[in-house]
């Protein structure tokens, strides 16, 4: 039996991309996934794939440096490959980066006209890496760029000054990218942000939130 460990790191992809898919997150060929390979390259899918039916063929395998490594087909890598090489480069120890489409996630990015998005200080923000009680917690918003380089500059540009509270950032009416060390603890965070979320365009319906944000 393979171990895990030696398991080609795509067949987790097409697993958790089908998933999403099946969850709403992935729908056509929305998002982007990739995962790291122990010398520094990382296999990302390619542009443009149906997200709910990736194979083995649809990855674009991407060099330390950034560029393309070699492929027998004609594939172009995710068009958000620049975000996924500034995470690997920015927090290390991540080994596995994932970007999905909301409805959720763009209602959200839409209760502030500012950059950063208040979280409610709900017990789930505890499995993203909150301990606090009571705790503020922020999430970054970025401007949804048609160049994705520039939304890679002011990921890059902001989180030198303000690094992120946990480990994900929001572009607006675009969707939500999360990074780990590992593809569970990536899964369970967009998960957990999906809850939080989810919660929070209810409770602006409600009008419960204790700082009423309106669209
Ligand atoms: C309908 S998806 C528009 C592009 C995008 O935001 C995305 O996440 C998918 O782009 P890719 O090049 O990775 O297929
Ligand atoms: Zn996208």
């Amino acid at each position: 039996m393979t171990s895990p460990t030696t398991a080609d790191p795509r067949l987790q992809l097409i697993a958790t991309a089908r998933d999403f898919y099946q969850q709403g997150w992935m729908l056509g060929t929305a998002g982007n996934l990739s995962a790291r390979l122990p010398d520094g390259s990382f296999w990302i899918t390619a542009s443009g794939k149906s997200k709910g039916e990736l194979l083995l063929s649809d990855f674009v395998r991407i060099a330390p440096d950034g560029k393309l490594e070699a492929s027998a087909s004609n594939l172009q890598p995710s068009a958000e490959t620049s975000i996924h090489q500034l995470i690997y480069r920015l927090f290390p120890e991540s080994q596995v980066c994932y970007h999905i489409h909301s409805i959720e996630g763009n209602l959200v990015s839409r209760l502030v006209a500012g950059d950063s998005l208040p979280l409610p200080p709900l017990e789930m923000l505890k499995g993203l890496g909150i301990g606090q009680e009571n705790p503020c917690c922020v999430m970054p918003i970025f401007t949804n760029h048609l160049e994705v380089s520039q939304i890679a500059a002011d990921i890059e540009n902001r989180f030198a000054v303000t690094p992120p509270q946990i480990p994900a950032l929001l572009i607006r009416d675009h969707g939500v990218t999360v990074w780990a060390a590992s593809g569970e603890a990536s899964r369970n965070y967009i998960e957990l942000l999906e809850y939080i979320f989810r919660y929070m365009v209810v409770a602006s319906r409600l009008d419960v939130l204790p700082n009423k944000q309106s669209f």
